[in-house]
């Protein structure tokens, strides 16, 4: 029988589906095997945390393959079975499927795992100059798509401008039952204002673009500088892999925030299903339109053109765009690229020609 320390992995993240998860699971499972979370994934070698300190350890080739065989890899976040084996090395040998996941698309159209079992999103953006409704649009689709909870969080409420305007437009704009709050990053107050989200157990992530003040509101909400010290404990000199890891911070109130470079860098890409769940109101409105196949731009009997802003239609329509060629294997883009060449190379010859006449 397998034994876990419920409150010591509660403070990394563990949940009661979770738990579930873990008892659904048909187990193979040496008696000595352990639950863990991860913390970090490298090339060979990753780091798990056992609710108390952080360790090194590899995946059973086994995992490794049925993981790939299904698409996928292992993520920061994952919950999994880690077992000791001789010399006192880990080995993972196994993964709970998890319950949400975060991915980004990568060059050969695979969906490549970020992070896994994420509550909530907190999708930061700056009230100052990186401001920008469009790219939260976009940041909120994927997370929707994700099953992961999102909220807004606007940094830079004390120095931003137009703050009222600002959180009214986005407000307006973005689906009604996504929470928008605008807070000072730097101030304890910021606690307490994004409390609802920080509960015991709860693990989120923060996504938004460099600046924005991510770093500075982990600082706040773990009411620590790991963050910028990389956790070295002050006094004992002991590196940080003894309490803290990298990229897992824990917050007071018992909640922690992964942060991994991948989530850092990475910028949102959606599919067309997302899409359509962020907007809900101009796919919904797009059914009473006088043509089935209408594109809101001059077609007669529009239903959509009249009530939503224009601006978040052409967004609408530049991520779809986007979406539909991302999408595209490398043969569709090869192919693609290759019509417009012919096209672009027949319109030259025919100015060619045209001077020619002239
Ligand atoms: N006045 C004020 N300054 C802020 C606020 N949030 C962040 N800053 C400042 O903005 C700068 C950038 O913040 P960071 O937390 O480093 O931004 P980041 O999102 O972590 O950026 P990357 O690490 O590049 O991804 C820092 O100088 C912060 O002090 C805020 O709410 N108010
Ligand atoms: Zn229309």
């Amino acid at each position: 029988m397998i034994d876990f320390d419920f409150a010591a992995l509660r403070g990394i993240g563990l949940t009661q589906q979770i738990v579930q998860q873990f008892f659904n699971h048909d187990h193979t499972l040496a008696h000595d095997a352990r639950l863990m979370r991860v913390t970090e994934v490298q090339r060979d070698c990753l780091q798990v945390h056992d609710g108390e300190r952080d360790h090194q350890a590899r995946s059973l080739p086994g995992l490794t393959a049925s993981l790939q065989q299904e698409g996928t890899g292992l993520a920061v976040g994952d919950w999994v079975m880690v077992q000791q084996r001789a010399h006192e090395e880990l080995w993972l040998s196994e993964r709970l499927p998890p319950l949400t996941h975060l991915a980004r698309r990568a060059n050969d159209g695979r969906r490549q795992p970020l992070a896994s079992n994420i509550d909530t999103a907190l999708l930061v953006m700056g009230l100052d100059h990186d401001y920008n409704p469009r790219r939260m649009e976009r940041y909120l689709a994927l997370v929707q798509a994700s099953g992961v909870l999102a909220v807004v969080v606007l940094t830079k409420a004390d120095i931003g401008q137009d703050v009222e305007e600002r959180m009214a437009e986005l407000h307006a704009r973005l689906p009604r039952n996504v929470p928008v709050h605008a807070v000072n990053a730097l101030s304890a107050d910021t606690r307490d204002e994004l409390a609802p989200w920080l509960g015991e157990g709860q693990t989120l992530v923060m996504l938004g673009s460099s600046g924005a003040g991510k770093s500075t509101l982990t600082n706040t909400l773990t009411g620590s500088d790991a963050q910028l010290t990389g956790g070295v404990r002050s006094g004992d000199g002991r590196g940080r892999h003894t309490t803290t890891a990298r990229s897992l911070h824990r917050c007071e109130g018992g909640a922690c925030i992964i942060d991994t470079p991948g989530l850092r860098t990475w910028r949102p890409d959606a599919d067309e299903q997302s899409l359509a769940a962020t907007f809900e109101d101009i796919e919904s409105l797009a059914g009473q339109c006088q043509f089935r196949d209408c594109r809101h731009e001059e077609e007669p009997g529009c239903a959509v053109r009249s009530i939503i802003s224009a601006d978040r239609l052409l967004n609408y329509r530049k991520l779809l765009r986007e979406v539909r060629r991302s999408q595209q294997t490398p043969l569709d883009r090869q192919a693609n690229l290759a019509k417009w060449k012919k096209i672009s190379k027949a319109g030259k010859e025919r100015q060619r020609d045209k001077r020619g006449l002239l």
